[in-house]
Order: structure tokens, then sequence, then C-alpha cells
């Protein structure tokens, strides 16, 4: 391993590839503006001639327009002199990053540009025609193969996924329904990174092409007018370079780790030229989301002001309002060696001069990229690897700890759950134990019924007759004297005997005659009242006279029924006490 070099500041690089017209363009008879200059790097977008006037009018000035980039591939015409393959593209500066990753730096190398203009073909490629990803991957591993000294070892790690619609998904899991989404992390020792995100060890480039084929088929495309396969994520594959090299003579380990980032991002074009709708329309939003945020944070870092003095501009690069702006933070402004490809269309003059002057500001960011280096002697790495073991040791304990609790809680919940079951079943039972109670009750309530109603319409009677007798009892009718009666003896007699009939309370009546003959006196013949008609006929006296022994007569036959009515329901009830109490109130 050569001595490292010293930290290297530097402007982000920035290339631009034209491809070749697609069938659908050639077939249309399109015209090709663009021009690019070998010799200079010079790239002239030409303002179309077959413009409709409809757009002159809307005010848009059509115009050429001139870039100087590090690089400009022309791709468009194979037959051309100057035609950049694949293979050129590498050479030009794939290679280069490759040996910064060896030397310690981080890298990244973005594709950027509209749908269509060739950034998956710039960085994948096709089998026939592979791209920067498999044609670093496959250098990679040949120089670690041919690598002479024995004293180093290497060890590659790769991962892919994609930021689609501001969720990250591992390329490298098979997909799931609904999709797992990866939580970013920031920490002070690893920056921003994908927690959980699978991170696969490759020991050749077979494994590398595995994976890459694994990925692209989980990879989320989707078809809109202007491609028909076109990819509607961003998607970043990763390769992690660590180097231990020992050296016998010092007894020292130096390690080195690089990061390589290849980023395929999504078409930059706007919603309405592709016409996108509905869940395109949301795609185009949210991966325009990470590209505007992206088209900000080139903007704030390529601000000159930036490098002035103080922190106040410093403070102002917005990564964290995309996901992908976060991601890329590390290499967008801060320790990475940067490569930016804009691709372009020959055909489409707005899209392409959007595309260069993006490009354009790029050219301005700076990074500060420094070899990511440890040294340590034999004995400080005997005591980390003391220190890692001690803590592996803790964390078991912890661990097994952890699970011993688990098993006692999961012992505890058991029980528990027994005793909940068994006091579900007891309740259970005294539901329905309660249930055949009421059940029966109500049959008994039911049964008793109408026995209760005849009860109490008895009582009610009872308490009718209970008052009459009160009635009778407390204010005893009292017959006036007869006036104007002839017979005076008989009526004051009989006056007399029916007020000791009432007195003696029953008495009368049981001696009585229902006729009200029976108790006649003796003096009250009909011989006697028939002298008394001869003498002095039929008059008022005699008829009211009659009248009141007709109602007296009345009264005692109501009087002797209420007697043997109060006589049987002694005999039934007892109520003599009743009677007696009613009566002394
Ligand atoms: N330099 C080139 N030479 C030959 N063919 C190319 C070149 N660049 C692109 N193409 C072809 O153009 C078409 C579109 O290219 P590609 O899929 O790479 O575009 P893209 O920018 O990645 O689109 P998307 O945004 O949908 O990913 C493909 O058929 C590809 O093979």
């Amino acid at each position: 391993m050569a001595p490292p070099p010293v930290d290297d500041p530097g402007n982000v690089k920035v290339v631009v590839r034209c491809r070749a017209f697609l069938k659908r363009e050639r077939d249309k008879g399109t015209q090709c503006l663009i021009r690019m200059e070998p010799a200079t790097e010079k790239t002239t977008l030409l303002a179309p001639y077959d413009l409709d006037l409809a757009n002159s009018h809307r005010g848009r000035v059509y115009e050429d327009k001139e870039f100087i980039f590090d690089k400009s591939f022309w791709s468009h015409d194979v037959a051309d002199p100057h035609y950049a393959h694949q293979e050129d593209v590498y050479r030009s500066f794939g290679e280069e990053f490759l040996d910064h990753n060896f030397d310690g730096y981080h890298t990244c190398i973005f594709a950027y540009g509209q749908t269509g203009s060739g950034k998956s073909y710039t960085m994948m490629g096709t089998p026939e025609q592979p791209g920067l990803i498999p044609r670093t991957c496959e250098e990679l591993f040949e120089r670690i193969q041919q690598d002479p000294t024995p004293n180093t070892t290497y060890h590659v790690h790769v991962s892919y996924f994609e930021v689609y619609n501001e969720h990250v998904r591992d390329l490298l899991v098979p997909r799931t329904n609904p999709p797992i989404y990866l939580k970013i992390r920031e920490s002070q020792t690893d920056g921003v990174y994908v927690q959980g995100l699978t991170e696969a060890e490759v020991k050749n480039y077979a494994d590398v092409e595995r994976l890459m084929k694994m990925g692209d088929m989980t990879r989320t495309t989707a078809s809109t007018k202007m491609n028909d396969t076109s990819s509607r994520s961003h998607a970043v594959f990763t390769i992690q370079l660590k180097q231990i090299q020992h050296s016998l003579l010092s007894d020292q380990t130096i390690e080195r780790c690089a990061r390589m980032r290849l980023v395929d991002l999504a078409g930059s074009e706007r919603a309405k030229s592709t016409e996108a709708t509905g869940q395109r329309l949301k795609e185009g939003g949210q991966i325009n989301k990470s590209l505007t945020t992206l088209g900000r944070v080139i903007a704030a870092l390529a601000d000159p002001r930036r490098h002035h003095k103080g922190r106040r501009h410093r403070d102002v690069v917005p990564y964290r309002d995309s996901v992908l702006t976060w991601l890329l933070k590390d290499s967008l402004g801060g320790n990475s060696k940067t490569a930016m490809v804009a691709c372009i269309a020959p055909s489409d003059y707005e899209e392409t001069l959007s595309t260069l002057r993006y490009a354009d500001q790029a050219k301005r960011i700076r990074t500060r990229a420094s070899v990511n280096q440890d040294c340590m002697s034999s004995a400080q790495r005997d005591a980390q690897i003391k220190e890692m073991a001690e803590q592996i040791r803790s964390l078991q304990v912890s661990v097994n700890a952890a699970s011993q609790r688990k098993r006692e809680e999961a012992t505890e919940l058991e029980e528990y759950q027994k005793q909940v079951a068994k006091m579900q079943r007891l309740m259970e039972e005294n539901r329905q134990v309660s249930e055949c109670k009421i059940k029966a009750l109500t049959t008994e309530v039911e049964d008793l019924r109408p026995a209760n109603a005849a009860l109490r319409s008895e009582i009610e009677a009872l308490r009718r007759h209970l008052a009459l007798a009160l009635g009778e009892l407390k204010n005893p009718i009292i017959l006036p004297p007869p006036q104007n009666v002839t017979t005076p003896e008989l009526e004051h007699a009989e006056f007399t005997n029916l007020k000791e009939g009432v007195e003696r309370g029953i008495g009368v009546v049981a001696g009585g005659r229902g006729d009200g003959k029976e108790n006649q006196n003796p003096a009250d013949s009909g011989d006697e009242l028939s002298s008394d008609d001869e003498d002095s006929g039929y008059d008022e006296g005699d008829e009211f006279a009659l009248d009141l022994q007709a109602e007296a007569n009345e009264f005692l036959k109501d009087l002797g029924l209420f007697r043997r009515k109060v006589g049987s329901d002694q005999e039934r009830f007892g109520v003599r006490h009743v009677l007696h109490d009613m009566l002394a109130n």
C-alpha cells in the first residue's frame, strides 16, 4: 500500500454524454440539437428550427447555448471518430475514481438527466455493453487478484437500495407486500446510513454480477409515454472496500476504508411532458421533490459565498429536505470525490438546457475528500480485539439474561392466561346458574299471579264491608219519634225494640223477621189497623210511618247480612282484633 496522499479538496467533476437517436426519434426525422467539440470539451445546445409558432408566442427565447465541462462524451453517432463507447467513459474517469478508492477516498458518481437520456445505460449498461458499475466492480476484483503483496487482505461488501417516493427499499431482499421501508440514521462514526440495509460480502465479480441482477429485477419501473421501461426511482449501488495491511517490519496494521456510491437518478423531466397522471404524477412529484432538493443543495454548495469566512452560508444547505440529498450529504459536500454524468437526449431543447444548467452549477461544488485510514500497532490492535471480545462477552451475558427473563415472563404469562381462562369458565357457569334461577322464579310468579289477584279483590271487598260496618256502628240510625201517628204505643214499642237491637248489635237481626212481620207488636194487628182505617182513613202520617217502617226493615235486613258476613270473616281470618283496633281508632 503506497503512502496515502493528504486531504484533497477539489471540485465535483462534471461530464456530459449525448446519446444516439432512439428509433421513434429517427422515424420522426428529429433534428439533433447537440454539438460537441472533443478538443475543447465544449458542448453546444442549438436552437431548434422546427419549433411551432405557439411556443415562441409564449415569450420563450430559443438560442444556441454553450457549456464547457470536464469531459464531453459524444455517443450520438457510432460512425463518428469521436464516438464515446462505454469503455471510453469508464477509462476517462471511472478508472480514476477506482484509483481514489484504493487510496482510501470515498467516491460518488451520479447520473443525472431526463427520462430516456441514457443514465441507466451509462451506469449499468447492458450485458453486451456494461456500464460504469459493472466495469468498476470487475476491475476492482482484477486489481485485488493481481495485488502482488501477500500481507494485504481485502474485504468487499456491496449494498443496493432505491429511493422511491421518499422511501428507502433494500434491492437485495425479495419484494414483500406490503413493502418494507428502511429508516435513515445518522451517527458520529458512520455519518448518514440506512438502518438494516443488506451489506453482502462479495469475493469475486461473479458474486457482484449476481447481486446486480437481483437488484435490477427488484427495481421499480413503470411506463410513461416517453420511455416504455423508464426507472421511476433513484438507485444507489454502494461498494465498501476495506484493505488491511500488516507490516511485519514495523508490526503495524494499516486499515483503509473506501466507499463508492454509484447513483442512477430517476428521470428529471417535468410531469407535464410525460403526461403523467395519478400514481405516476405522485411518483413524479416525489422524484421531483428529491431532485428539486438536489438542485437546491447543489445551488447552496455552489454558492461562492459559502467558501468565505463565517458559518452563515454553511448552515443553509438543505440536505435533510429529501431522503436522497440526506443520504448523499457526504458525497455532495463532504468527504468524497464526486463526479456527475449529465446525460442528454439529442432532441429536447428545454429538458437538455435544464440538465446542462444543473451540470454547470454542479461544477462549482467543492468537496474535501480525505483518506479514511487507521494505523495501529500490533499491541493496539490486540488491545482493540481484547476490548471488543470483552464487549461481545458482556453483550452475550445481557442477551442470555434477557432470554432467561423472557422465558420466565413466558411461563408467568402462561400461568396468568390459565387463571384467566379458569375464571372465565367459572363466570360462565355462574351465569348459567343465575339464568336457571331467574327462569324458575319467573314461572312461580306467573303461577301465583291469578291467586294474588283473587286475594287482592277479596281484601278490597272486605275493606269495603268493614268501612260500611264501621260507619253504621259509629253512626247508628236513630229514628225520629213518629208524628201524627195514631198508634203511638205501637210505634214507640217498635222503636224501642229496634234501638235495643241496634245497641245489642246483632240481636235484633237474629230474632227479626225478614219480611218485617215477625217483630210485629201484638197490638199492631190487622184488625186494629183496619179499625184505624175505618176510623180515620189513609192520611200522610200513616204513609210516613210506613215508609219509615220499610226503611227500618231494609236496614235490619242489611244489618243481618252484615252480621252473617262478619261472623264468617271472623271464622276465616280471625279479624276480631283488627275490628277491635279499628273501632278503637
Ligand atoms: N450511449 C448510448 N448508446 C446507445 N444507446 C443508448 C445510449 N444511451 C442510451 N441508450 C438507449 O436509450 C434508451 C434509454 O436509455 P436509458 O434507459 O439508459 O435512459 P435513462 O435515462 O436511464 O432513463 P430512465 O430515466 O427511465 O432510467 C435505452 O434503450 C438505451 O439502450
